[in-house]
């Protein structure tokens, strides 16, 4: 496509949602929940189609050398084919946000004054090579009375179509319009740019992604976003940490999943407990070849670990998404807030410590969307926070901050209710 073609294809795709955006807010409960399940339905059914297409992402992904952490994030299980069908039962079993009508008080005129739950209207979703995101932010569209344009990472395109015409069989049978969820057909990136500068058919952009994708966004977007960035994530071990708590926390926060924005990707210790904590971890990554990018003083404790390399100022701001960490010693949890307030993308950041003080001071202290005591930052996750699901995690300050669920889709006007009462 011409960038005179991509123009007008985003247009048309605009105004579709628009229209769409109508009808999908004044849509009943039961329809929205029809769709959900009827999109369940649709993805069991024809999980073999979606590994093929997924399959060829893959085989194309691993051609162009696409890194072993972003392949697991666009791989298409079992297991996740399964999840995406749960997620979607999840959203069906959760109250419908739109039309509650809350805080109404009467006021000395005479006036009943409350809020209703409506929905934000057109939400452009700009994500990673991320095939499930695709079936979770449709649903929570859905459900929150929104119409969505989906902008997907180009490596998943295949299985995002064949993704995408499940959601519209749903949305069809449902009798909901199907182009309450689109997909961005194209992966020219001109099609972003088309994205962000119209106003007039997109009410928020929702992007996730890394710091390419939002310096381009801060320059050019005309639309309001909730942002969903990078994931430079903390645990501190406080020298009053229980230390199987910290091994199984820390190991855990780092392994479990090397692409995720809620990865650790810097560990933070206290001098008293380091040289007792530092070896046992040390262990642990071992058993998974994760590197590890100490200060010095790190290093001297780490002596003879295998994967050991010296870290740079550089390291601290660095969200590696690999089997890589940071490794910095500090005095006590002053320190550490100091250093996490410095360099944290403001996303989730942990402390383990048995000090309630400690623990509370972390809690407020720290300027981030998630912060935790003696959990792993990898449960920063809208299914684990109890949201259903999630559009991502926002790590700004407005509207909506860490895991967004159907709440942070929807805004709240003013009712007024009168009895033909007018202002003196
Ligand atoms: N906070 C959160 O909820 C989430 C945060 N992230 C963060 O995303 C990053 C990793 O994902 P990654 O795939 O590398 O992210 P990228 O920023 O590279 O890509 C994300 C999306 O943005 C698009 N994009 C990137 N740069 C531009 C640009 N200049 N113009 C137009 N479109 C662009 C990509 O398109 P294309 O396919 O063309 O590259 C893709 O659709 C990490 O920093 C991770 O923490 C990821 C998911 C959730
Ligand atoms: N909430 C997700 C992580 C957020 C997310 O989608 O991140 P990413 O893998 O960077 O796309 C999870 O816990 O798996």
């Amino acid at each position: 496509m011409s960038n005179m073609d991509i123009k007008h294809y985003m247009n048309e795709v605009g105004q579709r949602a628009r229209k769409a955006s109508r009808a999908m807010a004044k849509a009943d409960t039961g329809a929205k929940n029809r769709a959900l399940l009827l999109i369940a339905v649709a993805i069991r059914r024809d999980a073999d189609t979606l590994r093929a297409a997924n399959q060829r992402d893959l085989e194309t992904a691993r051609g162009n050398g696409l890194a072993p952490a972003m392949l697991d994030r666009l791989t298409l299980s079992d297991k996740a084919i399964a999840t995406m069908a749960e997620g979607l039962e999840q959203i069906v079993s959760l109250p419908d946000p739109i039309g509650e009508v809350s805080n109404m008080k009467y006021r000395p005129t005479g006036i009943q004054v409350g809020q209703m739950r409506v929905p934000l209207g057109v939400i452009g979703i700009i994500y990673e090579a991320r095939p499930n995101v695709t079936v979770d932010a449709a649903g929570l569209c859905i459900k929150s009375g929104n119409s969505t344009i989906l902008r997907g990472g180009s490596e998943a395109i295949h299985c995002n179509q064949a993704l995408a015409k499940l959601v519209k069989e749903g949305l069809a049978g449902a009798g909901l319009p199907e182009d309450a969820v689109q997909i961005v057909e194209t992966t020219d990136r001109a099609a972003v740019g088309e994205l962000i500068t119209m106003p007039q058919y997109v009410d928020v952009i929702v992007p996730r992604g890394g710091k390419g994708l939002i310096e381009r966004l801060m320059k050019e977007s005309k639309v309001p976003m909730i942002k969903h960035l990078d994931g430079i994530c903390h645990v501190y071990i406080d020298d009053k940490a229980d230390i199987e708590k910290a091994l199984k926390i820390a190991f855990n926060a780092k392994c479990h999943r090397y692409g995720t924005c809620n990865t650790m990707e810097t560990l933070l210790v206290a001098r008293g407990i380091a040289p007792q904590v530092l070896p046992k971890l040390a262990e642990l990554y071992g058993t998974k070849e994760v590197e590890l990018r100490g200060d010095d003083e790190a290093r001297r404790i780490l002596a003879g670990y295998p994967h050991l390399a010296a870290a740079t100022e550089e390291d601290w701001r660095t969200e590696y998404l690999a089997a890589i960490l940071a490794v910095k010693i500090v005095e006590d949890v002053t320190e550490a807030i100091d250093h996490i307030n410095a360099f944290s993308s403001q996303h989730t950041d942990a402390i383990v410590t048995e000090d309630y003080s400690r623990a509370m001071r972390f809690l407020r202290e720290v300027d981030s969307a998630s912060v935790m005591v003696n959990a792993s930052t990898r449960f920063a996750d809208g299914f684990e926070y109890g949201l259903g699901a999630e559009i991502g995690i926002s790590n700004d300050k407005l509207h909506a901050r860490g895991p967004v669920g159907l709440e942070g889709l929807t805004s709240l006007k003013y009712v007024v209710f009168g009895h033909g009462e007018v202002r003196e």
